[in-house]
């Protein structure tokens, strides 16, 4: 069991704050972890967290206290969550993207440009990672709908859950590499995929970074109109957090029933708080007794976050990771009943049941109990189907297709009974050689030519005289279509490579 980890950073004095209130701040330091906050009636409130980022506090001190340990444990598949919390102006943004998050200077960028350097340089460390991919959803929840912010026409994205890949956002923009509005929560998810060397076993963590929009009570806000049903809606979702975080801890009252249903906020942050995931909690704060009183609602909750308590695990589901080619077989269901089937004539129905049970629980075996459980259970074979047929796509594009072409006739050096390979052309992956075997290796492709002594001069006879001429010939149409790709051909933008199978290829 380990817990969340909960720090607090308190901003340095805006110059309004500095013009209206002078040198006062309403919290005294006491050491690296604990400080006195004053309220606006002067009551002393001790609080301490894992570490208190005072105003002098630098960008990469926050990083690598809090975050840091999240991106190395989201490299090694376990799941994990940076959220910044805090009124309006508490320095939430300037936390998570820096000052501006297009241009800003080395030190004062912000997690989020970081931990995109941190999840490159962990996982290039690997040695034992063959491939990998890092990939990054970017949405915002205003009023309750969900906008992908890569996609702005996408702005109401279903939040759907998965068995094998747990939260998920329907149809979000993923990039391998927008400002959202104050108003809103902007999350920032990582899914990190990793495959083996070796065993070519598949692992995945995924890093979920929240900007929460602020969290000042609405009728503090003085707002009318849209303006109040936006405060409105942000702190019905804070409030779910809240609920959340007060379930986890074990003060709902309400047994083990977790509120994630009751926001968009805390649903997507289902399986990213508490259970399978290391949370960290940066409760930002103004220090100016003007702003006492959110100040001091910020701090209870990262208070009462601090209690809540995770465990983590490796995603490294036999199920889902499992050796490549397992992980994307849709007949395992089948393989799993056929084994069931073969002990029910042998064991007796009790073990056979636990059997079963265990296969649920390993997520071996899929249970489709539900509509919704079925429908979920379809989209993920037909998401692992995808990616299966990505996986073939990239290894086809990576292949060198190391072929012998002899009598005009493309033969597989690999398995010579394919003596006569179709040349194909396809829209997608170019040039093909039909069924010719594939070995990965890099983009490249290596032509070592037959001899270009003319035909009549090796003096050879028959079938030999035949080969030459067949090279020759070959050898002929190459020059031919090097001189047209020239400019030499004077046969204008036509360039024949038809002309043999070699140049085909
Ligand atoms: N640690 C810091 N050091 C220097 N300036 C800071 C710091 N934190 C915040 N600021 C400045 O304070 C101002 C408000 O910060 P920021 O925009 O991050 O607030 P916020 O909590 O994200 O507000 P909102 O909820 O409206 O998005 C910005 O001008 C920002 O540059």
């Amino acid at each position: 069991m380990s817990n969340i980890t909960v720090c607090a950073r308190l901003r340095p004095s805006s110059s309004k704050e500095r013009k209206d209130n002078g040198d006062n701040v309403c919290m005294r330091r006491l050491d690296a972890e604990t400080f006195i906050f004053k309220d606006e009636k002067e009551e002393d409130f001790t609080f301490s967290f894992d570490k208190v980022f005072y105003e002098e506090s630098k960008q990469a001190e926050v990083y690598e206290f809090l975050v840091l340990p999240i991106v190395r444990d989201a490299v090694n598949a376990i799941n994990g969550t940076f959220i910044t919390y805090g009124q309006t102006g508490a320095g939430k943004t300037y936390s998570m993207e820096g000052p501006s998050i297009l241009k800003c200077d080395e030190e004062k960028k912000g997690i989020l440009p970081r931990v995109v350097d941190g999840l490159f340089e962990h996982i290039k460390s690997l040695n034992e990672v063959e491939n990998y991919s890092i990939k990054l959803s970017m949405v915002e929840i205003y009023m309750e709908k969900v906008r992908d912010l890569f996609d702005l026409s996408k702005d109401n994205i279903q939040i759907k859950e998965s068995k094998v890949q747990g939260i998920l956002l329907s149809g979000a923009t993923e990039t391998e590499m927008n400002m959202a509005s104050s108003r809103s929560h902007s999350v920032y998810i990582f899914t990190i995929q990793q495959e083996f060397t070796g065993d070519k076993r598949m692992r995945a963590g995924k890093l979920v970074l929240v900007d929460l929009a602020g969290s000042e009570k609405a009728e503090k806000t003085g707002a009318e109109g849209r303006v109040l049903e936006e405060a409105k809606m942000i702190n019905k979702s804070l409030s779910a957090l809240g609920n959340v975080i007060n379930a986890l801890t074990g003060g709902s009252g309400r047994g083990n029933h977790i509120p994630y249903r009751d926001s968009k906020l805390t649903r997507i942050l289902q399986d990213a708080i508490g259970g399978n995931s290391r949370t960290a909690l940066l409760c930002c704060c103004s220090p100016s007794p003007s702003n006492a009183s959110e100040s001091l609602s910020t701090l209870r909750f990262g208070g009462r976050a601090k209690h809540i308590k995770a465990s983590p695990r490796v995603n490294f589901n036999e199920h889902k990771y499992a050796k490549k080619h397992e992980a994307f077989c849709p007949n395992k269901d089948e393989s799993c009943e056929r084994i069931l089937n073969k002990l029910r004539e042998r064991l007796d129905i009790e073990d056979v049941k636990l059997l079963e049970e265990l296969f649920l629980l390993e997520g071996i075996l899929f249970d489709p109990g539900t509509v919704e459980e079925a429908e979920l259970g379809y989209e993920d074979v037909t998401l692992r189907t995808i990616s299966a047929l990505q996986h073939d796509v990239e290894a086809l594009a990576c292949s060198v297709k190391e072929v012998e072409i002899y009598m005009e006739k493309v033969r597989d050096l690999f398995d010579l009974s394919k003596d006569n390979i179709q040349i194909k052309e396809s829209k997608v992956q170019g040039i093909l050689l039909s069924g010719a075997t594939e070995d990965r290796a890099g983009k490249l492709v290596l032509v070592d030519l037959a001899g270009s002594e003319k035909a009549e001069k090796t003096g050879a006879e028959g079938r030999v005289l035949e080969e030459a001429k067949m090279i020759n010939k070959s050898l002929s149409a190459l020059g031919n279509v090097i001189n047209a790709l020239t400019g030499g051909s004077g046969r204008g933008n036509h360039i024949p490579y038809r002309d043999s199978s070699l140049l085909e290829f």
